[in-house]
C-alpha cells in the first residue's frame, strides 16, 4: 500500500513549494512524509532510509523553510563526513531554498581558509561543512554559531567512523541548547544511539518501514573469482554489462590507483578517487564523471557515501567491504530516486563469511552468478556494435554513403558484408597484460555474537572449525525465507566489524 503525499499537505511555505517544483520534485518520499511534519515542529530526529531516497530534501526542505531571511546570520547547519558530500549537500539545499533565496556556504578541509572567511563574510544563512573545517573556523573566531536553530548530522555513523565524535562534540557545544537536531543516514549501528543519547533532546526515531536496508530496485550478484582473475572478469562484465556509469570498489588507495591505470590500459575511460589525492583533484574526477568524460570511477570507500549521481548504472565491488553498512552506501550509489541499478561483488571463495553477514544485514540474498568467459565478452561487444548500428541509422543522415553500399551489396553477399563489418567494428575483448598487486582476502571472519536462529535466515550453518558460514545446500542463491526474519531487530547489530 503506497499512500502518495503532496509536498503542500506537509506545511511547506509557497516559497519553498516553488523551489520543489523548479526540482520537478512532486511527491514526497517516505522519509521526507514522515520527517518534514515533525521537524517542521522542531522536534529532534533521527531519520534512517535506504539510500538514495531523499534524506538530503528530508532534512532540507523544513530548515530551509525555517530560515528568516531578513537576519543575516548563520541560522542552520549541516555537518558531513567528506568534502564531496558537503559541496553535494549544499547544492541541493541552495536549490531548494532558491524561492526564499537563502545563502548557503560550503567549507571544508583542502581549500584556502582564508577565501573561506571572506565568504563566511558575505553572512550565509546555512553552513555545511566537514567537521575538521568547521571546528578550525570556530576556533579562529571566524565562524559564530549562537544564532544557529537546526543542526544537522548527515551520515552520522561514518562520522563516528572516521573518529570525528570529538569534533562533532565540540562544534555542537557552540551551538544554542535550544537548537533542533537532526541525524540522517541508510544505515545506524548501536553506536549512534549513545551519540543520539547525548547530543539530543528526546529525539524521535523514524526509520522507513522496508523490509531490505537495500533498495530493491537494486538487482544484487555475487561472483566467486580468485584473485588472480579478477581483473579479467571485471573488464568482461564491463564488454558485456556496457553500464552507462560505473563505480569499482577497491579497498585500499594503492589498489584503486592500479586499477584505474589497469582499465586505461584496456581503453576504459577510468579514473580513481580516494582520500590521498588532492581536494582540487578530487572534485576534478568526480565532475568528469558526472558529465561522463569518464564512465568507470575506480574509488575507495570515499566515494561510498551520500554521493548522488545520476546515471550510476552498476557498482562493482571488486573486493568486498569489510563491513555491512560499507556494503549498503557502496551499492547504493545506484538505484537512486526510482531508478534501478546492478550491484556485482567479487568474493574470494575465502571471503565466503563476509557475504553471508552482508546478506544477514540486508535481509537479502545475493545471487550467485558465473564469471563471464571470453565468448560471453565477445558476444556482449558485438551486442554494442549492433546497438550502435540501430542507433547511428536513427540519428544520422547517411545519404552521402549510400551509393558506395549499394555497390557493395551489389557484387557481395549481403550477410558477409554485416559480417565483414561487424568484424572490424567489435572490440575484441583486450587482454592487455596489467599489473596489480594482490590483495590479500579478509581474515577468517569469526561472529563473536551467537549465531540466533531465530532471527536471521534460515539456510546458514555455522561450521565450527573457522568460523564461516556455510549455506546449507548449494549455493546461497538457495537460500530462502527472509520473512521470519524479525525485522525490528535492525540486523546492523550482527555486524561485529565495526570499522
Ligand atoms: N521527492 C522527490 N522527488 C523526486 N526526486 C527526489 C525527491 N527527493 C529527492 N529526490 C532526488 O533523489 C536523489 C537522491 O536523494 P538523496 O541524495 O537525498 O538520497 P539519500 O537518501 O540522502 O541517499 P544516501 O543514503 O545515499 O545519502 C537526489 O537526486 C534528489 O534530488
Ligand atoms: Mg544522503
Amino acid at each position: 500500500m503506497n499512500i502518495v503525499t503532496k509536498f503542500q499537505d506537509l506545511g511547506i511555505s509557497p516559497a519553498t513549494m516553488k523551489s520543489l517544483n523548479r526540482m520537478g520534485f512532486e511527491e514526497a518520499t517516505p522519509i521526507q512524509a514522515q520527517t518534514i511534519p515533525l521537524s517542521l515542529e522542531n522536534k529532534d530526529l533521527i531519520g534512517q532510509a535506504q539510500t538514495g531516497t531523499g534524506k538530503t530534501a528530508a532534512f532540507g526542505i523544513p530548515m530551509i523553510d525555517k530560515i528568516d531571511y531578513e537576519k543575516n546570520v548563520i541560522q542552520g547547519i549541516v555537518i558531513a563526513p567528506t568534502r564531496e558530500l558537503a559541496i553535494q549537500v549544499s547544492e541541493e539545499l541552495y536549490k531548494i531554498g532558491f524561492g526564499k533565496r537563502t545563502r548557503v556556504l560550503s567549507i571544508y578541509g583542502g581549500q584556502d581558509i582564508n577565501r573561506q572567511i571572506r565568504a563566511l563574510k558575505n553572512k550565509p544563512h546555512i553552513i555545511v561543512g566537514t567537521p575538521g573545517r568547521i571546528l578550525d573556523h570556530i576556533k579562529r573566531k571566524t565562524l559564530r554559531l549562537d544564532n544557529v536553530h537546526t543542526a544537522i548530522l548527515d551520515e552520522a555513523d561514518e562520522m563516528l567512523n572516521m573518529g570525528f565524535i570529538d569534533d562533532i562534540e565540540a562544534i555542537l557545544s557552540s551551538i544554542p541548547e535550544e537548537r533542533q537536531t537532526l541525524l540522517f543516514s541508510a544505515t545506524m549501528p548501536e553506536p549512534i544511539r549513545k551519540m543520539a543519547a547525548r547530543f539530543m533532546k528526546e529525539p524521535q526515531i523514524v526509520r522507513v518501514k522496508a523490509k531490505e536496508m537495500t533498495v530493491s530496485l537494486i538487482d544484487q550478484y555475487y561472483i566467486e573469482v580468485q584473485e588472480k582473475n579478477k581483473f579479467d572478469v571485471l573488464t568482461r562484465l564491463l564488454d558485456i554489462q556496457s553500464p552507462e556509469l560505473a563505480i569499482v570498489f577497491g579497498r585500499t588507495k594503492r589498489r584503486v590507483d592500479e586499477l584505474a591505470e589497469a582499465l586505461t590500459l584496456r581503453g576504459y575511460m577510468a579514473e580513481g578517487i580516494h582520500g590521498d589525492l588532492s581536494q582540487a583533484k578530487r572534485i576534478s574526477v568526480l565532475r568528469k564523471f558526472k558529465e561522463g568524460s569518464i564512465d568507470v570511477l575506480v574509488a575507495t570507500d570515499v566515494a561510498a557515501r551520500g554521493l548522488d549521481i545520476s546515471g550510476v548504472t552498476h557498482v562493482y565491488n571488486f573486493d568486498i567491504p569489510q563491513d555491512p553498512e560499507s556494503y549498503v552506501h557502496r551499492i547504493g550509489r545506484t538505484g537512486r530516486a526510482g531508478k534501478e541499478g546492478v550491484a556485482m561483488t567479487f568474493i574470494n571463495p575465502r571471503e565466503k563469511s563476509y557475504l553471508h553477514v552482508v546478506e544477514r544485514t540486508t535481509k537479502r540474498k545475493m545471487e550467485r552468478m558465473d564469471a563471464p568467459t571470453l565468448d560471453e565478452a565477445l558476444e556482449g561487444q558485438q551486442k554494442a556494435v549492433v546497438e550502435k548500428v540501430a542507433q547511428t541509422i536513427e540519428e544520422n543522415n547517411l545519404s552521402y554513403y549510400k551509393q558506395t553500399a549499394e555497390e557493395l551489396l551489389a557484387n557481395q553477399d549481403a550477410v558477409a558484408v554485416v559480417q565483414a563489418m561487424l568484424k572490424m567494428l567489435t572490440k575484441e575483448p583486450d587482454t592487455t597484460p596489467v599489473k596489480l598487486t594482490e590483495e590479500k582476502p579478509l581474515p577468517m571472519k569469526r561472529d563473536r555474537k551467537p549465531y540466533d536462529r531465530s532471527k536471521s535466515y534460515n539456510g546458514g550453518q555455522r561450521n565450527r572449525s573457522n568460523g564461516q558460514y556455510k549455506p546449507r545446500q548449494g549455493h546461497a542463491g538457495k537460500r530462502s525465507n527472509y520473512n521470519n526474519s524479525n525485522n525490528k531487530s535492525n540486523s546492523n547489530s550482527n555486524s561485529n566489524t565495526y570499522r
